[in-house]
């Protein structure tokens, strides 16, 4: 068969070998998978690579032996699928645009770029300087967190600015934590990728945004121009009442996932505000769980406890 699924392997960022569903054509090996039920529609997972220039998507990346070299696209690619399999094994959703579409991504955009984004079509990896971050694709959290912006994008569409823009980053760090699930609950967004030379420091935390100098309460709320209006600074309000709301007693995090996922695609809209999250939120469990639900009661004091009221 000229292009057959086939599995190679090769290291991560942080050193693991892992395995890789990759496109076997003739000879050479594609950074391509087309194992996921997306692929009767024709979607894959096509990992690229920019070689250190900014053209995006840049050169699907091809290997000869199926041992995979290059651990920025390795765990880009691997961490791709597991977001795919995420969102369509316990939301139903297929891809980021529930279309099936090809999910692409580009590893080493330019050079020592110390970020990572969503353009509007894919996702982009900087390689970091190798001292403030090293490559980007290495921490799941943050390739969940990515994907999940254009999951946002196809659904709420919450506007990047200020309130909107604060929810549009809570539900990709909230994605990204769900993803990522870490056995010791980890509430840290890109504790893999950030300062390779210290232990136990991230970007930002969920469960304590104000370690990290970040508004936990809406008494705290920073009024800003930059970053859009403070949108991953005002994100810690949102994202302590989602961990207000997970460690509650009876709440799991799949249920809790539910929640959150039904509340942005039914519920929120490009101009929602704090106060409207909260509304989709109790919504959205009452729908799924009833009126008088643990999970309602939960997600209703979560918010009532960041001061969105
Ligand atoms: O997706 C996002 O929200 C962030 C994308 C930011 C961006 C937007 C547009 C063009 C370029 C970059 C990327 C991530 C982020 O939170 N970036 C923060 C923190 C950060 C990363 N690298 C930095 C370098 C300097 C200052 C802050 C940062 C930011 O851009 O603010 C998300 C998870 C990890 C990286
Ligand atoms: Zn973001």
């Amino acid at each position: 068969v000229e292009f057959a699924a086939a599995v190679g392997s090769g290291k991560g960022v942080l050193g693991d070998t892992k395995s890789i569903n990759t496109e076997s054509v003739t000879g050479t090996y594609n950074l391509r998978d087309i194992t996921k039920p997306m692929y009767s529609t024709g979607g894959k997972i096509e990992t690229y690579t920019a070689k250190n220039g900014s053209t995006t998507p840049g050169t699907l990346l091809t290997d000869t032996d199926n041992v995979w070299t290059d651990p920025a696209a390795v765990d880009a690619h691997v961490y791709a699928g597991v977001v795919y399999d995420y969102y369509y094994n316990k939301l139903g959703r297929n891809s980021f645009d529930n279309a099936g579409g090809t999910m692409k991504q580009t590893v080493h955009y330019s050079t020592n770029y110390n970020n990572a984004f969503w353009d509007g079509t894919q996702m982009v990896y900087g390689d970091g300087d190798g001292s403030t971050f090293i490559a980007f694709s290495g921490g799941l959290d943050v390739v969940g967190h990515e994907i999940s912006h254009g999951v946002t994008e196809r659904t709420a569409n919450l506007t990047y600015s200020y309130q909107s823009g604060a929810l549009n980053e809570s539900w990709s760090d909230v994605m990204g934590n769900l993803i990522e699930n870490k056995a010791d609950n980890n509430w840290l967004v890109g504790e893999d990728i950030y300062t390779p030379g210290t232990a136990g420091d991230a970007l930002r935390s969920m469960s304590s945004p104000s370690a990290y100098g970040d508004p936990e309460n809406m008494s705290q709320y920073v009024n800003t121009s930059s970053d859009n209006g403070g949108v991953h600074t005002n994100s810690g309000i949102p994202n302590k009442a989602f961990y207000n709301f997970v460690t509650t007693a009876g709440v799991t995090r799949d249920n809790a996932g539910k929640v959150w996922y039904r509340a942005l695609t039914q519920y929120m809209t490009a101009s929602s505000q704090f106060i409207d999250a909260r509304n989709a939120t109790i919504q959205a469990a009452t729908d799924l769980f009833g009126a008088g639900s643990t999970e309602v009661t939960a997600v209703t004091n979560a918010w009532t406890n960041v001061g969105v009221v």
